[in-house]
């Protein structure tokens, strides 16, 4: 297989991006020693604007400066947060996921400085998240704590909860250990008290289509157990048309025997109304299983909730 000489890797340009695209060069250098790599760091809306995101494009804030210079040409192979990238619309035309990186955590974590537990928390405990989902489950689980709207990268945010912004933060462990803080965590969240986001602890790998020579060259990098579960959740989420301020979660999960399932969740702003879907995959696709638990929470009411939330 010939490799390209040079792999330009564009990224979003926080501690925490920056901490992905090393794991890439260094998952490619095992894969093909001495391939040249570069970094492309570029800085993107969801960077630059600490308003609502609802007011610039929702998730696409995070992922559209990535894409721009991968078409352009000016890199080769983009690394995206799963997370980030919006399922309600395909990837940019001319553009493909070549790999999947093999799963992080999925788990949020409680930061509290103190230490506290989520349920040891005072009434009143002030909790720095922008996340409607994070919000909606804490409105139901812990309706005495109170979210104030917190935005930035993950090292910006424990600066701010170190200035007194908060009482407490939200952030994935996924997150926390690519930026080297799992020192900061009090609590790590089951997805019972906090289901996580589509596509967390996933690293995606994005190329131009035309680009066989690439895509042939990382493949090796990507992880089967991943891609089943990516490809489950985007379509779940694709099905559903959730946009950035949806309160959705959900993660597709093989097991040690290879089943794939999907387990997922649509709720009210106010955490009042919890729609719930579990369903394995037994022997249809992951794209199937996908579709097939967005339509169990669309029966139950899921779309007039979606729609019921400006964005
Ligand atoms: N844009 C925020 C973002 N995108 C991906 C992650 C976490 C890591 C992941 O799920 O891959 C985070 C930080 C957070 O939610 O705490």
């Amino acid at each position: 297989m010939s490799v390209p000489e040079l792999i330009r890797i564009v990224s979003r340009d926080s501690p925490m991006a920056l901490a992905q695209v090393e794991r890439v060069r260094a998952e490619l250098a095992v894969l093909h020693p001495g391939v040249r790599t570069e970094v492309v760091p570029v800085k993107t809306t969801g960077d630059k604007w600490m308003g609502d995101l609802s007011q610039v494009e929702g998730k696409g804030a995070f992922t559209k400066e990535v894409d721009a210079a991968l078409l352009a040409g000016e890199a080769d192979l983009a690394v995206h947060c799963v997370k980030d990238i919006p399922a309600d619309r395909p990837l940019p035309a001319g553009t493909t996921f070549a790999a999947f990186l093999k799963r992080d955590d999925i788990r949020d974590a409680l930061i509290h400085p103190g230490g506290l537990t989520l349920d040891e928390l005072p009434a009143g405990t002030r909790i720095g998240t922008s996340s409607v989902r994070r919000v909606a489950q804490l409105a139901a689980t812990h309706p005495h704590l109170e979210c104030v709207p917190f935005r930035g990268n993950a090292n910006r945010r424990l600066e701010k909860l170190a200035a007194g912004e908060a009482d407490a933060l939200l952030l994935a462990v996924a997150g926390l250990e690519r930026i080297g803080r799992p020192d900061v965590i009090s609590e790590v969240l089951s997805p019972e008290v906090m289901m996580p986001p589509i596509g967390a602890g996933i690293l995606a790998l994005q190329c131009r289509e035309g680009d066989t020579e690439l895509i042939d060259a990382i493949s090796g990098l990507g992880d089967p157990d991943t891609y089943r579960e990516a490809t489950a959740e985007r379509m779940f989420l694709h099905v559903l048309q959730g946009h950035c301020n949806s309160p959705i979660a959900g993660y597709a999960r093989v097991d040690r025997s290879g089943e794939l399932s999907l387990r997922a969740c649509v709720f009210t702003p106010d955490g009042k109304t919890r729609l719930n879907a579990h369903e394995w995959a037994g022997r249809l696709d992951p794209a199937t299983l996908g579709t097939s638990v967005a339509v169990a929470l669309l029966r139950q009411g899921a779309r007039e909730i979606i729609d019921g939330i400006p964005h």
